[in-house]
């Protein structure tokens, strides 16, 4: 262990109720919107290779190219109570918005750049309307919040001369300045997704992170942030020099999935093409199909972790017909298995071919989402020895109950019901009193 000013502020989980809350949410919403929302991956009528949100540094933009968009954020669909209805209706408990992209474009109206919504023939403040609409359906909301900053003049993205590091310090000045405008402006905010933190400038210096960590948490105590944000005075990023995570939770899972349950909590954020987070009118490649969305939701669960899955809104404000339609299926799944999900935790039972185990927190119940239906049609469990399942149900087919068979002294087989409407289902099992499976250690795998 290296002795260190600006590494990790704190060690092991949060045990605070925001933390658990953060927790027992499991299923979030990304919303990826700004000016890139406009140009929809395209540019001059053709298609720009790359991600949509990055458009101008793909398409090689002008500055003043760029910015003659803000003239065109008019809006004219842009209802922030139906994004909430939908994000409702998918089934998600808190969301993550763009305040501000690498792009510069501030989605509310800030006292410390002209570059924003209050500057265009929009004019509203965006952000609060999201705020409201979100928090009256009860969905926690985040802000996303980009370090880099193309737009502004003392950003950075190196640090080589005196007047670089002059700039670069008037930039984090200007950024302190925007964060604490976003955390007394909009107080229902529960936290921050930091993005943009690899360039050579913010890694150089590190301690501009531990900073922000400090300057929010004067602010409000129980905010919480993820390990992004984060680079120690050595230039580790998401784990400090002596490997220790800075931040509240891994926020490395960007569009992947880890192969097993990591130690801290830990967030995955995906996009439902390839790699598009803003906009992009012409979706190619692979489409994540909702069954495959469920699936990724359900592994997050079973592994401790957190999964939110990117909306990119289109440029006069509305949601994309695609998007609405995810929300449609993945919301009627999680009506009849969110307890599966909600408030579910890894459970340590031996990982099967047909899926994943959740556990809830308390209710005492064991989740198998299966995913992967058997030839055999047997589903196979290994339990705590000598547990005994007490029933066995399928989540909105209770009136089915299915009947497991002892197969070794601790295996379990469970003939599989006929489920053919290609998504997963659930089966929920209890286990005799006293066989709690919380304190059965699972053999190594
Ligand atoms: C959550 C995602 N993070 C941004 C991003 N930019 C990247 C540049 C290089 C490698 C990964 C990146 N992720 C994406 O634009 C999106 O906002």
């Amino acid at each position: 262990q290296i002795p260190l000013k600006y590494g990790a502020s704190r060690e092991g989980k949060r045990t605070d109720a925001a933390m658990q809350r953060w927790r027992e949410n499991r299923f979030g919403q990304f919303i990826h919107f700004g000016l890139y929302s406009l140009a929809g991956g395209h540019w001059n009528g053709k298609y720009v290779e790359g991600a949509a949100e990055w458009i101008k540094g793909n398409a090689r933009i002008s500055d003043e190219d760029y910015e003659a968009l803000t003239r065109q954020f008019v809006l004219p669909e842009f209802d922030a109570r139906e994004w909430a209805r939908i994000a409702k209706e998918m089934g998600v408990k808190y969301s993550v918005i763009t305040t501000k992209h690498h792009e510069g474009f501030c989605l509310w109206p800030s006292e410390y750049t002209d570059y924003d919504v209050s500057r265009t023939p929009f004019g509203r403040d965006l952000l609060k309307e999201y705020v409201d609409a979100y928090t009256q359906e009860g969905i926690d909301v985040y802000f996303y919040y980009s370090i880099i900053d193309w737009n502004h003049p003392d950003w950075r993205s190196r640090v080589e001369t005196v007047e670089d590091s002059l700039a670069f310090f008037r930039y984090c000045d200007f950024m302190n300045k925007q964060i604490t405008e976003l955390m007394t402006r909009y107080p229902e905010v529960k936290g921050f997704w930091f993005d943009g933190t690899w360039d050579k400038s913010v890694v150089k210096f590190g301690k501009i992170t531990w900073d922000i960590e400090q300057l929010m948490h004067r602010l409000n105590p129980g905010i919480i942030c993820g390990s992004r944000l984060r680079v120690d005075e050595k230039g580790a990023r998401h784990f400090d020099t002596n490997g220790k995570l800075m931040g509240d939770y891994e926020q490395g899972w960007e569009r992947s999935l880890p192969e097993k349950a990591p130690q801290n909590d830990w967030e995955c954020v995906m996009t439902i093409p390839e790699n598009q987070w803003g906009y992009q009118a012409d979706w190619r490649g692979h489409i994540k199909s909702a069954t495959e969305i469920i699936e990724m939701l359900a592994a997050a669960t079973s592994m401790n972790g957190n999964f939110v899955l990117n909306f990119g809104p289109k440029g006069d404000g509305s949601l994309r017909e695609e998007e609405k339609q995810m929300a449609r299926k993945v919301g009627k799944w999680m009506q009849l298995n969110g307890e599966a999900i909600y408030g579910c935790v890894q459970a340590p039972l031996k990982p099967q071919k047909w899926g994943y185990y959740t556990r809830h927190r308390d209710n005492g119940f064991v989740y198998m989402v299966v995913c992967y239906q058997p030839v055999s049609g047997m589903l196979k469990v290994v339990l705590p020895t000598g547990s005994v399942i007490e029933n066995c149900v399928v989540l909105g087919k209770e009136g089915m109950e299915l009947k497991p068979e002892k197969s070794t002294k601790n295996e379990f087989v469970i003939p599989a019901p006929e489920v053919k409407d290609g998504f997963p289902y659930v089966i929920r099992l209890k286990l005799k009193e006293g066989d709690s499976v919380g304190n059965y250690v699972a053999p190594k795998v």
